[in-house]
C-alpha cells in the first residue's frame, strides 16, 4: 500500500481565509506565486481538489507553462497531471471545465454518488465508487497502487486540507500568505476545528514570492498504535539516512535510529558503530543519550531502519530488551532482520509479544538495505 507524497497547497489571507464570500474566486496569489504553483503542478503526478472547490471555482487545474508541459512530455509523462476529485454526493456539474480540459480524470465517490456520476459525466472520466463512504486512506492507496501516483498536489479546499492533515495523511504543507484581509466571519478557512496532530510542525523553508510569503512545513508527530502517519514515514527515512553514515563493516549491519516524543520533538538519534565504538547498535546508542527516567519515553516512538535485534554476542542486552526496559511502547521499522548473522531473529515478534506496537513500513526497506548491500547474499536488488 504505497501512498503518494501528499503536498497540501493553498494561498491564505492574513486573517487565515481561503476565499471571500463573493461569487468570484478570490485571487490571493500574485503573478509570481501563480507561476510557482504552476511549477509545483508540473512536478506532480496528480492534482486533487474537493467537490466544494469544483462547485465554487470551476477550475481547470492545468499546467499553464508550455515549457513545463514540453518537459513533462520529453520525460515520458503526460502533458498534464491526472486530475482527481472527491465527492460523497455525486453532485457535480458535468459541464464544469475540470472534465473538459487537460488529460486523465478520476472522481472518487460513494456507491450512491457513482450511480449519479456515471450518468452525468463524460465517458472518458473514471468514476471510482468506494462503498457507502469515501475513506481518504483508501483514495490515497488507490492513487498510489493502481494509478501509480508518486506525488499528489492537493489544491484545496478547506474541508479536504483539514481532513488530510487531521488524519496524518499530509506529508507537507505549502502555504502562500497573501498581504490582504478578507474580514468575513463566514468565508472559507484553510483549516477548520477538530483534532490535529499534536506539537509543532517543522519549518522547511520560507521564501518571498512577489508580495506573498511561501511557508513550507512538515508534520512531526508520530502516529499512535499500529497505524502509520506521514510523519512516521519521514522519521523512518531519517533513520535510513543515518544508516548510510555508519562506518562500513563486513561483520555487522549499518542501522540508523531516531527516538521521537509524542509531540514530534526529536529526543535522540544515532547510528551503528557511532563515536568510535565498533559494536554499538543504533537503538542502543540513541537510548544511551537519554535519561532513563525521561517521562517522554513512555509515549515515544523508536524509528529503526532495521528491526531491533533479539540476540547479540557483543553485548549482554539486545536492543529489543533495551527498548522494553526504557518503557518505549511503539517502534517503526523498515526491514525485518535477515538470517545473515542471527537465524530467525524476529525482533518485531519479541517486542509485539510484550505489548509494543511494531509498525513495518516496507516502502522504506530499499533505503534501509542500501548501506548493507555487501552483506546480502545473493546481492539484494529489491
Ligand atoms: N486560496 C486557495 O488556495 C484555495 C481556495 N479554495 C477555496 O476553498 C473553498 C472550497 O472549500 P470547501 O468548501 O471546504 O470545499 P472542498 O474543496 O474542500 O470540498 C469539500 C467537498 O469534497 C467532498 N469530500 C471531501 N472529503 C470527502 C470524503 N472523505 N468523502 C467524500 N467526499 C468528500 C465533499 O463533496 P460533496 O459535498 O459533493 O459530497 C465535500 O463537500 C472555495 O471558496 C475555494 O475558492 C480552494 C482551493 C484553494
Ligand atoms: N485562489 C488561489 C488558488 N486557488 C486554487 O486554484 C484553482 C484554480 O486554478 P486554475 O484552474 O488554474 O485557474 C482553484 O480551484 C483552487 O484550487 N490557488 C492559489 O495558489 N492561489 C490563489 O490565490
Amino acid at each position: 500500500m504505497a501512498h503518494p507524497y501528499v503536498l497540501l497547497s493553498a494561498a491564505v489571507s492574513l486573517d487565515g481565509f481561503l476565499d471571500d464570500t463573493g461569487p468570484e474566486r478570490l485571487l490571493l496569489s500574485g503573478p509570481e506565486d501563480f507561476d510557482r504553483v504552476d511549477e509545483v503542478r508540473a512536478d506532480s503526478d496528480a492534482i486533487l481538489v474537493g467537490a466544494g472547490t469544483l462547485r465554487s471555482d470551476n477550475p481547470r487545474l492545468l499546467v499553464a507553462s508550455a515549457e513545463r508541459r514540453a518537459a513533462r512530455v520529453a520525460a515520458g509523462r503526460p502533458e498534464h497531471p491526472l486530475k482527481v476529485t472527491v465527492s460523497a454526493s455525486g453532485d457535480l456539474d458535468p459541464t464544469a471545465r475540470f472534465w473538459h480540459t487537460g488529460g486523465a480524470k478520476i472522481a472518487y465517490t460513494t456507491d450512491e454518488g457513482a450511480r449519479r456520476l456515471r450518468e452525468l459525466l463524460p465517458t472518458d472520466v473514471e468514476v471510482a465508487p468506494l462503498g457507502p463512504a469515501v475513506e481518504w486512506a483508501v483514495v490515497l492507496a488507490h492513487l498510489g497502487d493502481v494509478k501509480g501516483v508518486r506525488r499528489l498536489m492537493v489544491e484545496g479546499g478547506g474541508h479536504v486540507h483539514t481532513r488530510l492533515l487531521q488524519q496524518g495523511l499530509a506529508d507537507e504543507l505549502r502555504l502562500a500568505v497573501a498581504p490582504l484581509f478578507v474580514g468575513e466571519a463566514d468565508a472559507p478557512r484553510m483549516f477548520g476545528p477538530g483534532a490535529y496532530p499534536p506539537g509543532r510542525m517543522r519549518l522547511l523553508e520560507t521564501r518571498p514570492v512577489g508580495d506573498v510569503v511561501l511557508l513550507r512545513y512538515v508534520p512531526t508527530a508520530p502516529g499512535t498504535g499500529r497505524s502509520a502517519v506521514a510523519a512516521d514515514r519521514r522519521w523512518l527515512r531519517t533513520a535510513c539516512e543515518l544508516a548510510a553514515q555508519c562506518p562500513p563493516s563486513r561483520t555487522a549491519f549499518s542501522v540508523g535510529a531516531v527516538i521521537v516524543a509524542a509531540d514530534g520533538t526529536e529526543l535522540a538519534r544515532a547510528h551503528s558503530r557511532e563515536g568510535g565504538d565498533p559494536v554499538v547498535h543504533a537503538e542502543e546508542a540513541a537510548l544511551a543519550k537519554l535519561d532513563p527516567a525521561d517521562p517522554r519515553l513512555a509515549t515515544a516512538t523508536v524509528y529503526s531502519s532495521l528491526e531491533p535485534c533479539t540476540r547479540r554476542a557483543s553485548r549482554p542486552a539486545p536492543c529489543a530488551r533495551l527498548i522494553l526496559d526504557a518503557g518505549v511502547r511503539r517502534v517503526v521499522t523498515a526491514w525485518r532482520e535477515p538470517d545473515t548473522f542471527v537465524a530467525s531473529a524476529d525482533g518485531s515478534g519479541a517486542l509485539t509479544a510484550q505489548g509494543v506496537d511494531v509498525v513495518l513500513l516496507p516502502e522504506c526497506e530499499r533505503r534501509a538495505k542500501a548501506p548493507n548491500a555487501h552483506l546480502l547474499s545473493p546481492p539484494d536488488r529489491s
